[in-house]
């Protein structure tokens, strides 16, 4: 994994007719280099950096990041994923949903730094989850959250340290991020609502 080559030529690919590009792929790397130097400032280093990526699409994105931290510091960043499918709170009205293996890397968390790495921010549910997977397995010294995109529209008290893009969205509205390591192409659409 490298951090992306901003002089790569862009992926090309149509908009579907109801949705509209609000971030490209060069957008995408330049959000993540930015959040990669943003960790190291407040980390002051890379020192107990670990990386978590959440599924789907906070894995691949957690992976670039790492890359964009070594690029700038050499040190090899350890990435894992972190599975909340068991935490969610929504699991007893939607109790069908396939939990995956989290994958811890081998120096665990206990006193490291993670930081929690996800696409989309909106309603905080994820990451509350996310948070009760994490106790589950160790007790870091801090915890921090990296998001590519925060939507707003908050039901509980969580904020993120790092975002790529802020975007201002109405309820209505649905964010997809698209990432190569899975959908081929790296974009971030809008899709619904009456447009803003
Ligand atoms: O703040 P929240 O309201 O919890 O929303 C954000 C979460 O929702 C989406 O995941 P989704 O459950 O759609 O699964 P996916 O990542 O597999 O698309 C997104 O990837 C975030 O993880
Ligand atoms: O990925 C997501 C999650 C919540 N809301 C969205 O619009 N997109």
């Amino acid at each position: 994994m490298t951090c992306p080559d901003l002089s790569e030529p862009a992926t090309s690919s149509s908009t579907p007719a109801d949705a509209r590009d609000v971030m490209t792929e060069g957008d995408i790397s330049r959000a993540l280099r930015r959040i990669g130097h943003e960790i190291l400032e407040r980390n002051k280093g890379s020192e107990g950096l670990v990386l978590l990526g959440i599924p789907s699409r906070g894995v691949p994105l957690a992976r670039r990041l790492a890359a964009c931290i070594e690029d700038v510091e050499g040190a090899e960043i350890p990435v894992g994923e972190l599975d909340i499918t068991l935490h969610r709170d929504d699991l007893r009205r939607h109790p069908v949903r396939t939990a995956h293996r989290s994958r811890i890397p081998a120096a665990g968390i206990d006193d490291k730094v993670v930081v929690l790495v996800d696409d989309v921010l909106y309603s905080g549910r994820t990451i509350r989850a996310a948070l009760d997977a994490l106790s589950e397995l160790g007790r870091p010294r801090a915890v921090r959250l990296a998001v590519l995109v925060d939507r707003g529209h908050r039901e509980l008290p969580i904020r993120a340290d790092h975002v790529g893009k802020n975007l201002p969205t109405s309820r209505d509205e649905r964010v997809h991020v698209r990432v190569a390591e899975l959908d081929g192409i790296d974009v971030v659409r809008i899709s619904g609502g009456e447009g803003r």
